[in-house]
């Protein structure tokens, strides 16, 4: 058998694509090197690629069977397995691939590639080289807005500014704890730092610290040209919402001495807009109008659910980014990581993941400097003994004002996030009034107990449709429910969920799909399209028009709470979205989410359902949880971590 039957048979078996086998085919006879290795690696590289790994670490190759198959006689066997022992194979492989005329081995001094090769070894990681480019990107321009900031230079040799600063953070954030208020600590690197990474997990004060910062660095610089942005249209709502949130509760509390600050409040922007709409789309191009020769024209960035920027589009537009820009990035480095490849926000936090926890790694410095800022005292486990510039740059908000201590929701993320099985048993059986376990059985009850979930959480936006409320109304009272599933395809899936729905909402006689688009159908798109503005994630409902004869349009709500309507034939590629995937569900927020697992995961679903996909699906509920599955299964999943191969943390941390 020959290495492309070989691959043919992976194929068959499913441990393949049949993208990876054309392109491993393809790219080698492209490159004329028919070699059964490098034909055998450009498979695996691709299925890593489609996995949403940067890069095939060598080292994650498997010598015996690298190809996975799961039968084969033993002539394949041997024909596929690479001879070498797989204590020496990452090695081996990096030496063949340095003789290779198609792969671009950098070095110190030689940034580029003069020839162009299709493939590049790094650290002994293979690349695409558009892949290598955008990590390289990423981590350069982060390393570089992490060095110590002249702002930060300054205000050490300026104990008047020192003073300022303090004094204007301790009226900000006043605090009688004794411990370390980290809130003020992240403002206080906001506000000192060309570079500042704010992470925690929801509810945990991100948008309330960065209002104040940018309410102080008006006050310092009024000039200062600021822009907001999220990876989704929903997104960027979102946080256009919190940002107003915070500047009403804000207002509140500019009295006394802060009451100077009162007339800066109204020029803090509200509106975010998607990265996209920033980069600025050129229809049927894919380089945007902004990039490194055209950077965008703003002084300071703050880009919100950074986890879900994907590696290329955190590479564009660091690349758009003015050299003397301010960069703040918001996120919770926990949750899923982005659809496309990369787990950026995760690589740039991953220094402080110390085992379970996380610790800061302040330069002693550094440590110093947020002392005196902050009037408290940073201890020994929040500095590090080998400090980077990007650990100065990083803050991490741990406590929730969302979910009260004892609350369900909260303690469950929480468990599920350190893996804690014996926590998360004892949680799920306490029952807390905001989490509802549903068992799969085979009698169909747990499946029946969904269903009438479903109706409570639906009954409100269809009682809507038939009391002609606005389409706005109709919307924000669909968003307060949502069915998530780990996946796709399947009985439990996005698929077989959406149909069992429909039928159970069609007949109570709440629904009527007769046809193709009917009243009350959700939908969610499934590409961008610039032209109508509608964008990958875009929520919108089908409702009548009663200013057109009641004509079916789809009505969406913009970032900026307007609404767009679309003609239903009109729509780019969509799917019903009663029901859809915790990948896509990031960035919104729903008061019940219900979250459905399948009964007997195999397979590959197991790859799926792991701790980051539980987590986000949890901290998606504000009020209240409710979880289809196997309790086996929940258990299981939250012991699986996944981790995205990319060598973007090596670059930033060593
Ligand atoms: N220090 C604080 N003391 C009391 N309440 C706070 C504090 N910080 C934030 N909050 C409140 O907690 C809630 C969540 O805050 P905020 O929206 O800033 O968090 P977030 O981390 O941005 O959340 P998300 O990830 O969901 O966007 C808000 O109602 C806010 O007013």
């Amino acid at each position: 058998m020959s290495l492309p039957d070989i691959l043919k048979l992976a194929e068959q078996q499913g441990s393949l694509t049949a993208l990876d086998r054309h392109f491993a085919l393809q790219l080698s006879a492209l490159v004329a090197d028919s070699s059964p290795l490098l034909l055998l690696l450009l498979a695996l590289l691709s299925k890593h690629l489609s996995a949403q790994h940067s890069c095939l670490p060598l080292a994650h190759i498997d010598a015996g069977n690298p190809l996975d198959l799961r039968s084969a006689d033993a002539d394949t066997m041997v024909m596929c397995r690479i001879d070498c022992p797989q204590a020496a194979l990452a090695e081996n492989i990096s030496a063949f691939l340095h003789d290779s005329a198609v792969v671009w081995v950098p070095t110190a001094d030689a940034a580029i590639d003069p020839d162009n090769r299709p493939l590049v070894l790094q650290n002994e990681r293979l690349y695409l080289r558009r892949y290598w480019h955008y990590e390289k990107t990423v981590a350069t321009k982060i390393n570089l807005l992490s060095v110590d900031s002249t702002i930060a230079s300054q205000l050490d040799s300026s104990v008047q500014m020192l003073k300022q600063t303090a004094e204007l953070l301790t009226q900000l954030f006043p605090h009688d704890g004794a411990d370390t208020d980290w809130q003020k600590v992240a403002a206080a690197i906001a506000l000192t730092r060309q570079l500042a990474v704010i992470t925690g997990g929801p509810g945990t004060g991100k948008t309330t610290t960065v209002t104040k910062v940018l309410l102080l660095l008006l006050h310092l610089q009024p000039t200062l040209k600021i822009r907001m942005v999220a990876p989704t249209g929903k997104a960027a709502a979102r946080l256009s919402e919190s940002v107003k949130n915070s500047k009403l509760q804000l207002q509140r509390t500019l009295t006394g001495e802060l009451a100077a600050l009162q007339h800066v409040l109204p020029q803090i922007p509200e509106t975010a807009a998607t990265i996209h709409r920033l980069l600025g789309v050129r229809p049927g191009e894919s380089r945007f109008r902004h990039h490194h020769d055209n950077p965008l024209l703003l002084d300071l960035l703050i880009v919100d659910e950074a986890s879900m920027v994907d590696l290329p589009l955190m590479a564009k537009l660091l690349d758009a980014l003015p050299d003397n820009a301010r960069l703040i990035l918001l996120g919770d480095q926990d949750q899923l990581a982005s659809v496309e490849a990369g787990a950026v926000l995760a690589d740039i936090c991953q220094g402080l993941k110390q085992g379970e926890h996380w610790e800061m790694q302040y330069s002693q410095r550094q440590a110093n400097r947020l002392s005196e800022l902050c009037s408290t005292l940073l201890d020994a486990s929040d500095t590090s003994t080998k400090p980077t510039n990007l650990g100065d740059s990083l803050c991490m908000l741990r406590h929730s004002h969302r979910f009260k201590g004892d609350a369900g929701i909260g303690l469950l993320a929480a468990a599920v996030n350190q893996g804690n099985i014996d926590a998360i048993q004892q949680i799920w059986h306490k029952s807390y009034q905001e989490l509802q376990w549903l068992e799969h059985t085979d009698d169909g009850s747990g499946m029946k107990a969904l269903m009438l979930q479903c109706q409570q959480g639906y009954q409100s936006y269809l009682e809507l449709i038939q009391q002609h409320a606005t389409p706005q109304q109709i919307l924000a009272a669909f968003h307060q429910f949502r069915v998530l599933c780990a996946m796709r395809a399947g009985e439990f899936g996005v698929d077989g969920i959406n149909i069992a729905i429909i039928r159970n909402l069609a007949a109570k006689g709440w629904l009527k799909p007769t046809a193709e688009f009917y009243a009350g159908r959700p939908v969610i798109i499934r590409s961008n399209d610039y032209n109508l503005g509608l964008f990958n994630g875009d929520i919108g409902l089908i409702l009548p028009d009663p200013a057109q004869n009641n004509r079916l349009m789809t009505w969406f709500e913009r970032a900026d709470g307007s609404m767009l309507k679309v003609l239903p034939a009109r729509l780019p590629g969509h799917d019903t979205c009663f029901a859809m995937t915790v990948h896509k569900s990031q960035g919104s927020e729903f008061n019940t989410v219900a979250l459905v697992l399948p009964p007997k995961p195999h397979g590959p679903q197991q790859q799926l359902l792991c701790r980051e996909l539980l987590y986000t699906a949890i901290t998606r509920a504000r009020n209240q949880f409710v979880c289809l599955g196997s309790l086996r299964g929940f258990l299981a999943a939250s012991s699986r971590l996944t981790r995205r191969a990319s060598g973007l943390a090596q670059r930033l941390w060593h």
